[in-house]
């Protein structure tokens, strides 16, 4: 970045009583010009003779809107002058621009190119005041809770600007009666369209700000009403402090106002007072004027020459050529836009050219090398050089950088103070030095009051918020019930649907060792090996099956009967006991290693299973092994010989973590409770968001001067007592009723699922942060939802999938979290553990990711 760009970023200077006066302009003494209007005044003008400061300037703005259709240019070569305590009406056809500007003058947007200057500084500075409690915003949009009364509304912005209650209170009575407003309990669902609007035009006025900015007040009012509204707003600004900037579509009613702006096709085409323009065109209604103007430029855009712009008396003019900051487009200014730029510093035209450094070409127009400043450069700055302080407004330096510089700040930085004042007096320029050095001294002490002011004034705002969130979930009982059952009833149907052994299984038993039915087995007793054994050693192993109640055991006559019934799915696999199964059992048992090949195959059960459902196979699998463990050692033991002998020469001890009683239901249900709680807040954050910004609360409230993070910390705050009791009725549900075991410490659990629970959250607020509509954040929600759960290793381990998707699962926000709770729940180990506190980490940084993105995209999306 260029230094002329970085200047231009830099903070405007204060007088020795802290009042602003913006860097450029050599500031009169304290004592004469009280305030900020003496800013734009010229050294040596007296206070009588000083003009109304400006308020609102905006200089050769510039705006286009990118849709699928194409480029949308909305804001061309816009000028706008609104002078302090006075009401700006700006008119012009649906469509032409007018709440666009609006909303760049109010910060909500920005101009591609081109100034908003609000009491001398751009919207988002300190100094501008805007955003913050200097501003009243009325968007066009209603912009307010329907489940607020109207009280609760007012009361709602009047706690957001820190004013007293008893304030609040009287403010509002008045509007009340003023606006006609319904009583103050009606809620603002309940209330008409015009109602809505005349609420939404008190909130703009209940803090009685000193800049209004109002789009369409007027709408949806009756006549006598509308007469009364701009009674009070003349009354207002005749107190000479409060500025108004109002748009209408009733045309006639701008007479009261003391200028108006004519828009058309994103240019002003003409400015002044109501009388001027019916006195200059002749006319006795202003709508005849905006019809002549709006032919004439009709006229004009056929006739218009590609190189000249027009004026507003239709006339073409000699353009100059000046960089716009983006991507090098090169963007004419008319010289009636340059005059006017420097009369809204009150920098005279006439002294144009005298101490001009800057050359023009023939045909007028000024080269690329002439306004683009060079910071290197020794050359100073002079204010009355109309070139420089126009190029200054356009600031495109070296490298190709892009920036809006303040257009004064440059020549300040610069040494202007001492320099430019008068080059020669030394003394003079040491003394601006000193005073500079006061200056900073005050703005050092001044800056630990505005830090104290802005932690209050963000306190106030955050409780604002935080109040009106709870109301509007205690007004929505159901989905506040909602909200708090939901993820607990979504682990009681998972502890009861996932993790249980299958029951009724039908299984088919073709058995060769006895030619009876399965009902005429006899259950044999005593050892095996004795000469008076009897029975069926096939109907001991059956008699072990059917103890564990898993299969509905059916007897076919051929194997081919049970094939065939589970090729019809009416059995999930079937066992075939050999001819002579119970005297190869006898034999191999007496002889041992030394039984014949034929014994041995003959002591053989084979099984046949369906596959094709994996977790039945496992589940039979394992049953049959389980089975037949136990049956020999019973037969061992029945035989009076040591189990071990007959048993598989392989054993497994206690096991480290865990105990035999886990099962999929203990793996499960924690990673399900950590996706639950990621997923719902996320959900609900993101609508909340993405409501309030579709109903225009979210640009009204930043108007206000919320910032993101305080929006954010507000939602945060309350919904996280949500988040609580989610959390605390889904470890209740899961150790209570489905006795899941939580060994390790259950506070560092529930710490962990809260966690998750604020990392979902804060995701809903990325994902608003770019979606337009609620349905749109679902449905990314829900896309995300599942990648998170099957690749974080909530229901499969990492270590199953192919090494590259295991290296982008540990960058899930879910994964570490989810190996944590599973230490914590099943192995029993505390924060410490290695497993343990790089689950609470990375939950953490991910929490301040979300939190980085949602703010950065926000301010990125809020320039487009
Ligand atoms: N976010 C946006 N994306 C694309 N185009 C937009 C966007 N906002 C406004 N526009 C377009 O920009 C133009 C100016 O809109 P704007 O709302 O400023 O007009 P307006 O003069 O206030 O109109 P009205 O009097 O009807 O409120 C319109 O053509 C509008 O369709």
């Amino acid at each position: 970045m260029s230094d002329a760009t970085k200047m231009g970023t830099d903070n405007p200077t204060y007088e020795d009583d802290g009042a602003f006066a913006p860097p450029g302009i050599l500031p009169v003494s304290s004592s004469k010009l009280p305030g900020w209007d003496r800013d734009f005044v010229q050294i040596g003008m007296s206070e009588s003779e000083a003009p109304k400061k400006n308020a609102v300037v905006v200089r050769s703005a510039y705006k286009q809107y990118k849709t699928r259709q194409g480029t949308n240019v909305v804001l061309h070569n816009f000028n706008m002058t609104v002078k302090e305590g006075t009401i700006y009406s700006l008119l012009g056809s649906s469509g032409c621009g007018k709440t666009t500007i609006l909303s760049c003058c109010v910060g909500v947007k920005a101009l591609d190119s081109g100034h908003v200057l609000i009491n001398g500084a751009e919207p988002g500075t300190r100094a501008s005041g805007v955003p913050g409690k200097h501003v009243g915003y009325m968007p066009q949009d209603i912009a307010l809770y329907g489940e607020f009364s109207i009280r609760e509304v007012l009361q709602y912005y009047g706690r957001m600007y820190g004013m007293s209650s008893s304030t609040v209170a009287k403010n509002m009575d008045f509007l009340i009666a003023f606006l006609a407003l319904p009583k103050p309990d009606r809620r603002i669902d309940s209330l008409s369209g015009g109602q809505k609007r005349r609420v939404s035009f008190a909130v703009a006025l209940i803090h009685s700000p000193k800049l209004l900015i109002l789009d369409e007040p007027t709408v949806g009012v009756d006549p006598l009403l509308r007469q009364s509204i701009w009674n009070h707003l003349v009354k207002l600004v005749s107190t000479g402090k409060t500025t108004v900037i109002i748009t209408t579509h009733y045309i006639e009613e701008a007479r009261q106002s003391h200028t108006i702006g004519l828009m058309r096709g994103g240019r002003l085409l003409a400015e002044d007072s109501p009388e001027l323009l019916l006195k200059q065109h002749n006319a006795t209604l202003l709508e005849d004027i905006v019809l002549k103007l709006c032919l004439q430029d009709n006229c004009d855009e056929d006739n218009e020459s590609s190189s000249d712009s027009t004026t507003t008396d239709g006339s073409s003019v000699p353009t100059i050529t000046l960089p716009l900051p983006k991507k090098s487009r090169w963007k004419k200014i008319s010289e009636k836009e340059r005059h006017s730029a420097m009369n809204a510093f009150n920098l005279s035209p006439e002294k144009e050219g005298s101490t001009c450094s800057s050359t023009s070409n023939n045909d007028g127009s000024v080269a690329q090398s002439d306004v683009v400043i060079n910071n290197n450069s020794t050359e100073k700055l002079d204010p009355t050089c109309p070139e420089q302080v126009v190029g200054l407004a356009y600031t495109k330096v070296e490298n190709g950088a892009e920036g809006k510089a303040d257009p004064l700040q440059p020549c300040f930085d610069r040494g202007y103070l001492s320099d430019c004042s008068d080059s020669n007096d030394s003394s003079a320029s040491a003394a601006m030095r000193r005073k500079l050095a006061l200056e900073y001294s005050h703005e050092e002490n001044s800056m630990k009051t505005n830090l104290k002011n802005s932690v209050k004034d963000s306190f106030n705002r955050i409780y604002a918020m935080s109040h009106k969130n709870i109301v509007i979930l205690l007004r929505n009982i159901l989905l506040l019930l909602f909200m708090v059952f939901v993820p607990a009833s979504q682990i009681v149907v998972i502890c009861l649907a996932i993790g249980q052994d299958p029951r009724g299984l039908h299984f088919g038993v073709v058995n060769k060792d006895i030619a009876n039915s399965l009902n005429n087995c006899v259950v044999p007793s005593g050892c095996l090996t004795t000469d008076n054994f009897t029975g069926s050693v096939s109907c001991l192993f059956l008699d072990y099956l059917k103890k564990h109640d898993i299969l509905d055991l059916k007897i076919y006559e051929s194997e081919a009967d049970a094939v065939e019934s589970v090729k019809q799915a009416t059995d999930w696999g079937y066992m075939v006991f050999p001819e002579n199964y119970t005297l190869h059992m006898r034999e191999r048992a007496i002889f041992g290693i030394h039984a014949e090949p034929a014994v041995i195959y003959g002591s053989r059960i084979k099984f046949r299973l369906d596959q094709s459902n994996l977790q039945i196979y496992r589940e039979n699998a394992k049953l049959f092994f389980k089975t037949f463990h136990e049956f020999t050692k019973n037969v061992s033991e029945e035989c009076g010989v040591d189990p071990v002998q007959t048993d598989l020469p392989l054993y497994f001890d206690t096991p480290v973590y865990g105990d035999e009683s886990i099962n999929f239901t203990d793996f499960l249900a924690p990673s399900v409770l950590l996706a639950i709680l990621f997923f719902f807040p996320l959900c609900g954050s993101s609508i909340a968001y993405i409501s309030e910004k579709r109903a225009g609360n979210l640009a009204r409230i930043l108007v206000a001067g919320v910032q993101t993070w305080e929006v954010m910390l507000a939602y945060l705050l309350v919904h996280l007592v949500v988040l609580i009791f989610q959390t605390a009725l889904s470890f209740i549900i899961m150790v209570s009723v489905f006795n899941i075991q939580i060994i390790g410490p259950v506070l560092w659990a529930v710490a962990l699922a809260l966690l998750v629970g604020i990392s979902g959250m804060s995701m809903g607020f990325v994902l608003a942060t770019f979606c337009e509509e609620e349905i749109q954040a679902v449905l990314l929600a829900m896309g995300t939802f599942f990648p998170n759960f099957l690749l974080a290793g909530m229901v499969w381990p990492t270590q199953g999938m192919p090494v590259y998707l295991q290296y982008i699962s540990y960058f899930l926000p879910c994964t570490l979290a989810c190996e944590a709770m599973r230490s914590i729940v099943s192995r029993g180990v505390d924060f410490m553990h290695p497993v343990v506190w790089p689950g609470f980490a990375s939950t953490f940084a991910w929490i301040i990711l979300y939190w980085t993105l949602t703010v950065i995209i926000h301010r990125m999306s809020s320039k487009k």
